[in-house]
C-alpha cells in the first residue's frame, strides 16, 4: 500500500515536472530568442534609422494589422514618428521583412527619383509567387518596355477614340440588371461584380455571364491568396490560390490561342479590346509580348484594377450619402452634360473631360480612403537618407494613409472638402493616389473613365441613404465597409433631362 503510495505520488510529481518542462521550454527558447534578437539588432549598425524590429519573426506586423482593423492605418506611422522624433524615416520590421518606412512627401519624392537606380520594385513573396513575370513584379528596362506596350491601350488617346462608349453600354446594362427596380443593394459586392464585368469586357470581350461569374468567382479564390503565408500546400488559402491562378492562366491561354486564330481569319479587328492589341501591336524593332506575358499582365490588370477602383467607387457612394449638398453640385454637373445631348446618346471623351466637379469629389474620397494601401521598394544599393544609411537588400515601404492625413499637408484633415482640389491643388507629392514616377498606376486613365461613366449613370437614375450610417471600416489592406454598404435606393421621381 505505501509503496503503490509512493509510487503513485512519484508518477505524479514526475508528469508534473513533464508538464512544466513542456510549458518552460518553448518560453524559455523564446526569451532567448528575443534577447539574441535584440543584440544582434543593436550590434554596430550604430546609423541606422531609430525604430525597432518588434518581435521575432512578426516584428511590428500585428501593430500594422491591428491599425488597419481599427480603420486608422495613419497610426502606425504617426506613432512612430512621434516615439522616435524622426519625421522622414524609421526602421520596422513587416511581413518577416527589415524595412525602412519613409514619411512625408519627402520619401514619395526620393523614390519617384531612384526609381531603378537607388529603389526597385518589391513585393511580399505571394504576391511575387502568385503573379510570377508580369509588369508588377520585373525591374529595370524590361519594365519600361512592358508599361509602353500595354500603355498603348490604355493611354486617353486609346480611350478617347475607342472606349468611352463602350464603357457606358456595359455600365448601363449594369445598372438595369443589378440597381434598377431593386429597393435595397449591397454597394461594395454589387460594384465589385461591376468592376469586374468591365474589365472582362474591354479586356477580352467577354459577355457571357455564367463565363464571367466563373472567372470572379475564381479570381476571388486566387485574391485571397495573395494575403496569406506562402505555404503551397493542400487545405492553405494559398495552395487553392495557385489553383484558381493555374485554372485562370489555362481559361486566358485558350482564349488567347482561339482570338489568335479569329485574327489571323480577319473575323475581329486589332482594336477590338486589350487581347487583340497586344496580339497585334509590336515595338519598332518588330519585338511582340509572348502568349504567356499577354496572360499574365491581363492577370495583373484585372487584379490592379478590381479592389482598387472597387474601393474607389464604394467610397463615393458613401461619401455623396453623407453629403447631400455635395450630392446636388454633382447631380447639376452631371444633368447638364445628359442635357446637351440626345436621348439615349453614349458618354464620350469630351464629356468626361467636363467632369470637373466630379473629379474634384472623387479626389477628395480617394484622399480620405486610398485604394492604394502604399508601395513597397526594395534598397538595391546602401541608401544615404535623411543622415542615416538604409542598408542594400532592406525593404522599403511608404503609406499613402498617412500622407494623405497628415496635418501638415491638409488643413482641417478630416474634413470631407472637394475644393481642395480647384485651382492649383493639393502642393506636390502630398496626394498620390495613382502613385508618380516612373511605376506611376497605369491604369489612371482607365480608372477615371471607369469611376466618372458609374457616376454619371447612378446618380442621374437615383438618390440613395445609407442603412448603417456609421458603418465601421476596417482596412485589409484596402478601406471596406464591414457590412459592404447597404444603402437604400430612391429613383428620381421625376425625368430630370
Ligand atoms: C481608383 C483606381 C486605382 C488606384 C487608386 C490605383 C492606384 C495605384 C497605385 C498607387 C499604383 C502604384 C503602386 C506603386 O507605386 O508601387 C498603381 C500601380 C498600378 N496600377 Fe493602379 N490604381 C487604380 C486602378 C487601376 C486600374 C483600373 C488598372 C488597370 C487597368 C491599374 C493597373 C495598375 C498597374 C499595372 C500598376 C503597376 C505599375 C508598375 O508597377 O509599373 N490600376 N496603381
Amino acid at each position: 500500500m505505501g509503496t503503490r503510495e509512493y509510487k503513485y505520488g512519484r508518477t505524479a510529481r514526475g508528469s508534473h515536472t513533464q508538464t512544466m518542462i513542456q510549458v518552460l521550454t518553448p518560453v524559455i527558447l523564446f526569451i532567448a530568442l528575443y534577447v539574441f534578437w535584440n543584440v544582434y539588432n543593436k550590434r554596430s549598425k550604430t546609423n541606422l534609422p531609430p525604430g525597432s524590429f518588434g518581435w521575432p519573426f512578426l516584428g511590428e506586423t500585428l501593430a500594422l494589422v491591428r491599425a488597419n482593423w481599427d480603420g486608422v492605418p495613419e497610426r502606425f506611422v504617426e506613432e512612430r514618428i512621434e516615439k522616435y522624433g524622426s519625421p522622414l524615416v524609421f526602421k520596422t520590421s513587416l511581413l518577416g521583412e527589415r524595412m525602412a518606412v519613409l514619411c512625408g512627401p519627402a520619401g514619395h519624392k526620393f523614390r519617384f527619383a531612384n526609381e531603378n537606380k537607388l529603389v526597385g520594385a518589391w513585393w511580399p513573396l505571394p504576391i511575387m509567387r502568385l503573379f510570377g513575370r508580369c509588369l508588377l513584379t520585373i525591374r529595370g528596362d524590361e519594365t519600361k518596355w512592358m508599361r509602353k506596350m500595354l500603355l498603348s491601350y490604355l493611354s486617353p488617346d486609346a480611350f478617347a477614340t475607342h472606349y468611352a462608349a463602350t464603357m457606358d453600354v456595359v455600365t448601363r446594362r449594369h445598372i438595369d440588371v443589378h440597381w434598377r427596380g431593386k429597393e435595397q443593394v449591397n454597394v461594395f459586392q454589387t460594384v465589385k461584380l461591376y468592376a469586374f464585368e468591365l474589365a472582362c469586357r474591354l479586356f477580352l470581350s467577354l459577355e457571357e455571364p455564367n463565363h464571367i461569374a466563373k472567372l470572379a468567382s475564381l479570381f476571388n479564390i486566387f485574391l485571397k491568396g495573395l494575403l496569406e503565408l506562402p505555404i503551397n500546400f493542400p487545405g492553405t488559402w494559398f495552395y487553392s490560390a495557385i489553383k484558381a491562378r493555374d485554372t485562370i492562366r489555362m481559361e486566358l491561354m485558350m482564349i488567347i490561342k482561339a482570338r489568335r486564330v479569329e485574327i489571323e481569319e480577319g473575323k475581329v479587328s486589332s482594336s477590338q479590346d486589350l487581347l487583340s492589341h497586344l496580339l497585334t501591336s509590336s515595338d519598332e524593332n518588330g519585338r511582340y509580348l509572348t502568349e504567356k506575358d499577354i496572360a499574365n499582365n491581363i492577370l495583373i490588370l484585372l487584379f490592379a484594377g478590381h479592389d482598387t477602383s472597387t474601393t474607389a467607387i464604394t467610397f463615393l457612394i458613401k461619401s455623396l450619402g453623407e453629403h447631400p449638398d455635395v450630392y446636388d453640385k454633382v447631380l447639376k454637373e452631371q444633368l447638364e452634360i445628359s442635357k446637351a445631348k440626345q436621348v439615349g446618346e453614349l458618354l464620350n471623351w469630351e464629356d468626361i473631360q467636363k467632369m470637373r466637379y466630379s473629379w474634384n469629389v472623387v479626389s477628395e474620397v480617394m484622399r480620405l480612403y486610398p485604394p492604394g494601401f502604399g508601395a513597397f521598394r526594395e534598397a538595391l544599393v546602401d541608401i544615404e537618407y535623411a543622415g542615416y544609411t538604409i542598408p542594400k537588400g532592406w525593404k522599403i515601404y511608404l503609406s499613402y494613409a498617412s500622407l494623405h492625413k497628415d496635418i501638415a499637408n491638409f488643413e482641417d484633415v478630416t474634413r470631407f472638402d472637394p475644393s481642395r482640389f480647384e485651382g492649383a491643388g493639393p502642393t506636390p507629392f502630398t496626394y498620390l493616389p495613382f502613385g508618380g514616377g516612373p511605376r506611376m498606376c497605369i491604369g489612371k486613365e482607365f480608372a477615371r473613365l471607369e469611376i466618372l461613366t458609374f457616376l454619371h449613370d447612378i446618380i442621374t437614375n437615383f438618390k440613395w441613404e445609407l442603412l448603417i450610417p456609421e458603418e465601421k471600416i476596417e482596412y485589409d489592406p484596402m478601406p471596406t465597409p464591414v457590412k459592404g454598404l447597404p444603402i437604400r435606393l430612391h429613383p428620381h421621381q421625376v425625368e430630370l433631362f
